[in-house]
């Protein structure tokens, strides 16, 4: 018998399981990264094994990848499919213009690889990320090993001439060991609580030596799907001015749940 979701997790499923309904047979995928995005996969997985729907996915992290080889999903690598037709993934923050901080599960630059390939990108997210400014959510950075501490203080400089609420950036960790990123580098969170300019701030932090790549996607996302808890869903489409509502059935949560045997 499946455990009853909490209610955060009613929301991410609610937002992956409508999100899901926009992959069509045939169609190749980016596979986002996270706790959001593993609805996703799931809610795929069941379309797969219940619709015999065909797919081919990329996945955005070696987590990713497993997940989905578990599911029955195909997966396939982006040099094998060089142009992807949709790509659904997470994110921390969302803004009225549909830029995004994203990199909390550490997964940033594949996934900013993989959207920048696809057609459409659709996030998927819970209500509580649907922000006015950028920036409470401390922004990650993935920098090579190789003279870290120069490359933050080189970010540190950069940062001082920038409209932000703050400077202080850390190395992430996993234990006592610096946290290191499917590609082997490092992460620099930097605690900005606030970001004026989030486009001038992607473009400075990627010309400085030793930075790989940054968590803010500016015009990469389409459409983002928040989902309530309650089961509702809220879409917003860059090119279409309002927003649709609509409702998924939570119900099938437990069906998700129940045919994976959790
Ligand atoms: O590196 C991880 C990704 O950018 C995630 O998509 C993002 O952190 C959101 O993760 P979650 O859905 O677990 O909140």
């Amino acid at each position: 018998m499946a455990a009853e979701l909490s209610p955060i997790d009613k929301a991410k499923f609610a937002a992956a399981k409508r999100a899901v309904d926009f992959v069509e047979d045939g169609m190749k995928l980016g596979l986002g990264t996270g706790s959001t995005a593993a609805f996703m996969v799931r809610c795929l997985g069941e379309r797969v094994r219940s619709e015999g729907l065909r797919v081919q996915g990329v996945p955005t992290s070696n987590r990713t990848a497993e997940l989905a080889r578990q599911l029955g999903i195909p997966v396939i690598t982006l040099d094998e499919a060089k142009w992807l037709d949709l790509t659904i993934d997470g994110a921390d923050e969302v803004d009225p213009q549909l830029n995004l901080i994203k990199g909390g599960g550490a997964a940033l630059l594949q996934e900013k690889i993989v959207a920048t390939a696809s057609e459409r990108m659709i996030v998927i997210a819970d209500a509580a990320k649907d922000v006015p400014q950028l920036g409470a959510f401390p922004l990650p950075v993935e920098v090579i090993p190789f003279g870290w501490q120069t490359t933050q203080l080189l970010i540190g400089q950069v940062l001082e001439g920038l409209d932000v609420g703050g400077r202080e950036t850390t190395l992430r960790r996993a234990g006592d060991q610096p946290l290191r990123t499917d590609e082997n580098n490092y992460i620099l969170d930097l605690h900005l609580g606030r970001i004026g300019n989030p486009r001038q701030l992607a473009l400075m932090l990627n010309q400085i030596p030793g930075v790989v790549e940054n968590g803010l996607f500016i015009e990469i996302c389409d459409t983002v799907i928040f989902g309530h808890d309650d089961g509702r869903v809220t879409l917003r489409d860059i090119a279409g001015g309002a927003s649709q509502e609509g409702r998924v059935d939570l119900a099938r949560a437990d069906t998700i749940f129940a045919g994976l045997g959790e």
